[in-house]
């Protein structure tokens, strides 16, 4: 599969203000658009590619498959969500958690292998699964997932994630990759990085994630950020730039209290 560098994430996108807003993002460039089952908004998804001026064929669409349709009629929950987007396929189809303790996610990765070979979804792969849990998938299926989609932002970057991610030939995308707008964008490291390269803090993180190899899907709703967001491919951060947002990162950095080892999230 190829994938774009960056895409548009459309948590708390709903309604007809998130399908306008969602139809602004792919005008202003976005071909690659998340949802999920869960955030309630896969119709304005729907709605705003319809209303955008481009080709839904050169769009690639991500949705995700609830926790709590792991072990009944997935593929029913699947089809849902198409008609719900007005799509005939997803590009991309994901396991939104691996929701340990209920222990269903590996036949809810045999559904979205099914799912594949109906051509309802053309790529699979997971949210938020540790190492112990993608090693289980290969181990039973004998398939491994295309992405791993994982909370990664300065303050929570993921090396060790990211290092199994590569090593399994598995792509990283960031989720939250700004942080929520948490106080990390108020940082004076991020903050004099982006000075000295005449750009804002927001786009001083997505490039160090781009340069780390990762996609990030940035969530928002103004033409400003969302354009701001794009404006990233101009210039390229040095080593010890690098280095310095990688020393950010700690174990407690996680956005909220979101541990794969324990959350569950049906
Ligand atoms: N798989 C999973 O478990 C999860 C997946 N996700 C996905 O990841 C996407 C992105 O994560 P999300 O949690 O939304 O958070 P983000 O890290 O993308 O932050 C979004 C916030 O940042 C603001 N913002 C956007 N651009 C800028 C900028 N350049 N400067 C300052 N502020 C900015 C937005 O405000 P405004 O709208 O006003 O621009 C919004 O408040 C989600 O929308 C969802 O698609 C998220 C969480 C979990
Ligand atoms: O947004 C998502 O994809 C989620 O998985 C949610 O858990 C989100 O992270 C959240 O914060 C819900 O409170």
């Amino acid at each position: 599969m190829s994938i774009p560098k960056i895409g548009f994430g459309t948590y708390k996108l709903n309604g007809t203000s998130g399908a306008n807003s969602i139809k602004h993002a792919i005008d202003n460039g976005y071909r690659l658009i998340d949802t999920a089952y869960n955030y309630e908004n896969e119709g304005a998804v729907g709605q705003g590619i319809q209303t955008s001026k481009v080709d839904r064929s050169e769009v690639l669409v991500t949705s995700k498959l609830p926790g709590r349709y792991y072990h009944e009629n997935s593929i029913e929950t699947i089809q849902e969500s198409l008609y719900r987007s007005q799509l005939d396929y997803f590009d991309l189809y994901l396991l939104h958690w691996p929701n340990p303790e209920d222990d269903h996610y590996v036949e809810a990765w045999e559904t979205l292998i099914e799912a594949q070979k109906f051509g309802l979804v053309r790529n699979i792969g997971v949210c938020n699964f540790l190492p112990e849990h993608i090693d289980r998938l290969e181990k039973e299926t004998g398939v491994l997932p295309v992405i791993n989609q994982i909370e990664l932002h300065p303050l929570f970057n993921q090396k060790e994630q990211r290092a199994y991610n590569e090593s399994k030939g598995i792509l990283t995308e960031a989720w939250s990759p700004l942080g929520r707008a948490s106080s990390v964008l108020e940082d004076e490291t991020l903050q004099q990085i982006a000075k000295s390269h005449n750009k804002n803090v927001g786009q001083i993180i997505l490039r160090w994630e781009i340069q780390l190899g990762v996609v990030p899907i940035p969530k928002s709703s103004s033409d400003k950020n969302q354009l701001a967001n794009l404006d990233v491919f101009d210039f390229m951060l040095s080593d010890s730039e690098m280095m310095n947002i990688n020393s950010m990162s700690r174990p407690d950095g996680r956005t909220h209290d979101q541990n794969p080892e324990t959350y569950q999230e049906f």
